[in-house]
């Protein structure tokens, strides 16, 4: 669906600040201006195709949603188009024909690297045959086999393309890198957590209760704001609620916004004791899914289906098994509606990604009347779970507060999929490398495990050598090292004469988890570093560990690990694999050492 295209001139300084600053450096330096007012170009056209990338949210489910803008040389927008649904024209086609001629030397932007599922290459030859000169990317494709591919291509066909947060730094830049993250938050959380987008959205009242104490909660929020649920329903692919829920709402959960994509409904009961009659099994307009026990009132169960309704049964009914079978059934993102009671369920099991809280200027007192999220067995204030990129919107007479609950995991620093490993270490070819996996240390090639029980000798801040059991206790303990706190300072030695790997791991994941505060501040900013000085150790000085390692050049390593998408490469290759990386990397440094001494 192409839009209008419009030549707009652009203005190359769109915010005050940005202006101030533009003004100020241009007395010093011309081409320092222009270089700041390119950025800020880029910056707004970049926001234009996040925005219209956003326009078909809910319909593009799984696929992520594409957004493309295309500019003359003198920045005025030609061209625009955004990925309508999956299977439909790519966004980069559909800007590139309704640009026409104005996209000769011009330049495309867009929201996030086209995937190429069907290997035609088509958003990369529409750009080339529409005779673009420079591409901006928001960002790269988050899934790691896509990862990459369309910029190769696009470079390998002699266009400049800019990467923001790579190629392109600055505040405007990682402003519009944002918008292109919040699009496909959905897209990144699920492909990092293997479980679908999951927001959980309330209203409350202004003391926090989501019904009265006789259950009655019609309504809450204003009417505008139940319109926004609306559309928050129809940028999901299902509604979730449990089955008090359902027994005291008796809930339609439909998408009332008019021409909009309609969400499954899902309901979880562990009881199934469960209306006969209810809105949720009419399912003129949408189906409903049932989700329980195994086992649980078979005869209810019959009688759902008898009415073409699937029930799914379930070992242990609880969110995190539940929402792993979705996404392996497909769904991108799922808006809870339930009450507390499985809300705190949800988010005890680390499903929910966001949080939309509708909170309303009323009062409806009552010591028993629900609120938003039961028992989460917190004691401490410290314990609360803060929620990051918080929003504030007025709707209507009330507030809206959203935030996530969760970080969006960032898919850069790159981690290169095979065809780019070369770059870090030239003994592996491109297209017909193997591929070595190591994950337990009873495995072949085992001993490339943190876990495998070598101990290596590490200086500490005053250069003083310590032993360490393995490569993980040393890791583990650095997350604290350094933090003026004795608590802190305990862990580092409790972690330090942890008996095996498996309890220093323990110990440091847990301490990280529940008392974040302690770990050091620039942590995220040095693991990699870390890792790297401790595997340099291990595979110096253990000459067979570093034959094994040498004996792998021309593979790819990757540690298999499903669930370590960081350091490991995921059940799909999703993860980033740095420890395969810097494995990579170290054999290429000794076969380089080695080559020099010969
Ligand atoms: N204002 C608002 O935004 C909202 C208000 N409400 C209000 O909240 C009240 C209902 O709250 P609440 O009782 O907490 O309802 P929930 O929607 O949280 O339902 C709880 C039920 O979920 C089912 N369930 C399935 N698996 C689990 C699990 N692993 N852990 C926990 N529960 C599970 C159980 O159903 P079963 O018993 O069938 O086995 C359980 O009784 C009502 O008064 C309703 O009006 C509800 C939603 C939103
Ligand atoms: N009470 C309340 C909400 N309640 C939620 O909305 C459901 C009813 O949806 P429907 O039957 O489709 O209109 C209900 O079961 C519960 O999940 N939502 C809100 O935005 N504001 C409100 O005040």
């Amino acid at each position: 669906m192409a839009l209008s295209s419009p030549l707009m001139r652009v203005s190359c300084s769109p915010t005050p600040a940005s202006a101030a600053a533009a003004t100020t450096r241009s007395n010093n330096n011309n081409k320092n201006n222009n270089f700041l007012c390119t950025h800020a170009l880029d910056a707004v056209h970049i926001r234009r195709a996040a925005e219209l990338a956003d326009k078909s949210s809910g319909f593009t489910s799984p696929h992520p949603n594409f957004g493309c803008v295309i500019a003359t040389q003198s920045g005025k927008v030609a061209g625009e188009g955004f990925l309508y649904a999956q299977g439909t024209k790519p966004a980069e086609v559909l800007a590139a024909e309704a640009a026409g001629n104005f996209s000769r030397r011009g330049t495309a932007y867009l929201n996030m690297e086209p995937g190429d599922c069907h290997g035609d290459h088509a958003a990369v030859s529409a750009l080339v045959q529409a005779g673009i000169e420079r591409v901006v990317i928001g960002l790269r494709h988050p899934l790691q086999h896509l990862r990459g591919n369309s910029i190769r291509a696009l470079r390998s066909e002699g266009l400049q393309v800019h990467v923001l947060g790579e190629d392109l730094n600055g505040k405007l830049i990682e402003e519009a890198r944002k918008s292109c993250l919040l699009v496909n938050a959905p897209l990144i959380c699920r492909a990092a957590s293997r479980v679908p987008f999951s927001v959980l959205k309330y209203a409350m009242t202004l003391d926090g209760k989501i019904a009265a104490s006789s259950g009655h909660a019609s309504w809450i929020s204003s009417r505008t704001s139940r319109n926004r649920v609306f559309e928050l329903r129809g940028r999901s692919d299902a509604v979730i609620v449990g089955g008090n829920t359902v027994r005291r709402d008796n809930p339609r959960l439909t998408a009332r916004h008019g021409g909009g994509h309609m969400p499954m409904r899902i309901v979880m009961s562990q009881t199934l004791d469960l209306p006969d009659e209810a809105n949720l099994w009419d399912f003129s307009d949408v189906s409903t899914i049932v989700v329980t026990q195994r086992g649980a009132r078979k005869r209810f169960q019959k009688f759902l289906a008898s009415k073409g309704i699937e029930v799914v049964e379930f070992d242990i009914l609880n969110p995190r098994e539940v929402m792993e079978y979705f996404h392996d059934r497909g769904y991108l993102s799922v808006l809870w509606e339930c009450g507390g009671t499985l809300a705190a369920a949800a988010i005890s099991s680390g499903v929910i990604h966001k949080v939309f809280a509708f909170v309303a200027p009323k009062i409806i007192g009552g010591k028993n009347a629900p609120t938003p999220v039961g028992e989460l067995g917190m004691v401490e204030m410290s314990q609360a779970l803060d929620l990051i990129d918080v929003c504030y919107e007025q709707v209507g007479p009330d507030m809206l507060i959203s935030g996530f609950l969760q970080p969006i995991p960032d898919a850069t620093p790159v981690i290169p999929s095979v065809d780019e490993t070369y770059e870090i270490d030239p003994t592996v070819t491109p297209y017909e490398s193997r591929i070595i996996f190591f994950y337990k240390t009873w495995d072949p090639y085992g001993a490339f495990s943190n876990f495998s029980p070598h101990a290596i000798k590490m200086p500490d801040a005053s250069g003083d050598y310590a032993t360490w059991l393995s490569v993980e206790h040393y890791y583990q303990a650095q997350k604290f090292v350094g933090v003026d706190d004795p608590v802190a300072r305990d862990g580092v030695e409790n972690i330090k004469s942890a008996k095996s790997p498996e309890e220093a791991a323990r110990i440091g994941r847990s301490m990280q988890r529940q008392q974040p505060d302690l770990v050091r501040s620039d942590w995220e900013s040095v693991k990699i570093e870390v890792m790297y000085r401790a595997l340099k150790c291990k595979f110096s000085i253990y000459p067979h560990l570093n034959s094994m390692l040498l004996s792998t050049a021309g593979s790819v390593i990757v540690e298999a690990s499903p669930h370590d998408l960081f350091w490991g490469g995921g059940r799909d290759g999703e993860g980033l694999n740095y420890l395969g990386r810097l494995l990579m990397q170290l054999r290429s440094e000794f076969l380089g050492e080695s080559y020099t001494s010969s």
